[in-house]
């Protein structure tokens, strides 16, 4: 078989004997501190917090790291394949970048560079609706590579089938609906400094594009800005929407929907009834409801409603190889990486990016093998051990 994800320890190594070391740290977890060094507090404020008091945010770490992984030995995991099937496609490894809005605060090339990591590494990029690019200039630079459009549901039908018109017309191939957020959460540290980006026009890139969203302020953009403004905070989120409201999304998307932002078995049985393909299980990040259930907590119940129905996603606390492979125990069939790639943007750019994946998925494939596994296909609730709490 070709190369394997885990090669890059090789590769770090081989390097290291011309006197070069890694430019970012190789542990993941390390990354939200030094980004927080060397960035400054708004924009990475805004990015590492999370709601409440930050309960939900270590809820989800707390929640993976009781998760213990028993390994097996003599078993042949010589050649390893990590690709996995989720929504009718098959993914290189069962991993995406996770829909995350406003990345230009953390790098001028922002979700292109996200983008273009993503695509030479071969996962897929979930674009968010509050992308500081406009969608179709992302698609451009990604070429054919594989990307999923994530829905900030408006209340404004007219943007919402505009929005679905041009990711369709511009090849993003599934559409991620996210439902935990039709209100923003109290967030103290964006509150302590009255700081959100949007307000200042910056993530709002694919409204202020938008012929149907244009279409109902008086004047251009660039000649009032707050007005434009106001009227994204008015309708980027809707927080009437309910079960039926779905139908409209299946009738004018053709491809996979996936819900994220489901937590409660009985919300992902009513996604499977409405027709849908997939759900992500995440409390996006912590970010929303303080005091929140952990999202790995949430994953094994949801994945045995859904599990034989619909395609379980995962997110909410991802930072290393084994928290990969954990959820997959847990019963995701892939998972959404978040807060990592975007500090891998933050301090080095594209490349800090692809560094991210490359580390994630190298040490989820030793993670793999060294637990007694050729693929993801295999990992299953045996090969975890709950620490008591
Ligand atoms: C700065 C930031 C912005 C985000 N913006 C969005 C967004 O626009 N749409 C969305 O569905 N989720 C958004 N999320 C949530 C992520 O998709 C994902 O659920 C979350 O980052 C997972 O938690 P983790 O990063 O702690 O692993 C955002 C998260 C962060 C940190
Ligand atoms: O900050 C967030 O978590 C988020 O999802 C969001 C919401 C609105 C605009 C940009 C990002």
């Amino acid at each position: 078989m070709a190369g394997h994800r885990a090669d890059f320890q090789y590769e770090i190594y081989l390097r290291g004997m011309t006197g070069e070391v890694p430019r970012l740290p190789t542990d993941m977890s390390r990354l939200e501190e030094l980004t927080e060094r060397r960035l400054g507090p708004g924009p990475v404020g805004y990015v590492a917090g999370s709601a409440g008091n930050g309960s939900t945010a270590r809820a989800n770490r707390a929640a993976l790291d009781r998760r213990r992984i028993v390994p097996r030995v003599l078993r042949d995991v010589h050649e390893r394949d990590l690709s996995a099937e989720v929504l009718g496609r098959t993914l290189s490894a069962p991993l995406a970048l996770a829909p995350v809005g406003v990345l230009s605060i953390m790098h001028p090339e922002a979700e292109t560079a996200a983008a273009l990591a993503a695509a030479a590494q071969g996962v897929p990029f979930v674009l968010s609706s509050a992308s500081s690019t406009p969608m179709e200039q992302v698609a451009e630079a990604m070429g054919d590579a594989e990307r999923w459009f994530q829905l900030y549901w408006a209340k404004d039908r007219e943007v919402t089938r505009s929005f679905l018109e041009r990711a369709r017309a511009c090849g993003f191939a599934v559409l991620v609906v996210t439902l935990d957020t039709p209100l923003l959460a109290w967030r103290p540290r964006d509150l302590d400094q009255a700081y959100l980006p949007f307000l200042r026009g910056v993530g709002t890139a694919n409204y202020f594009t938008d012929p149907a969203f244009l279409s109902g302020l008086a004047r251009p953009v660039h000649e009032d800005l707050d007005a434009a403004v106001l009227r994204f905070v008015d309708l980027f989120a809707d927080p009437g929407k309910t079960w039926p409201d779905l139908a409209f999304l299946r009738e004018h998307w053709d491809g996979p929907i996936v819900l994220k932002g489901v937590l409660h078995p009985d919300d992902a049985r009513a996604a499977a009834d409405a027709g849908m393909d997939g759900v992500v299980v995440s409390n996006h990040g912590g970010r929303q409801v303080a005091g929140a259930i952990a999202a790995a907590d949430a994953l094994p119940g949801v994945a045995a409603a859904v599990g034989d129905r619909l395609s379980v996603l995962f997110d909410s606390g991802v930072r290393t190889g084994d928290d990969v492979f954990k959820a997959l125990a847990l019963g995701a069939r892939a998972v959404l990486l978040g807060r990592p790639y975007v500090y891998g943007l933050g301090l080095d750019g594209r490349a800090g990016v692809e560094h991210v994946i490359r580390c994630v998925l190298a040490e989820f494939d030793l993670t793999l093998a060294l637990s007694g596994h050729a693929a993801p296909a295999t990992v299953s609730a045996a090969d975890l051990v709950e620490d008591a709490r």
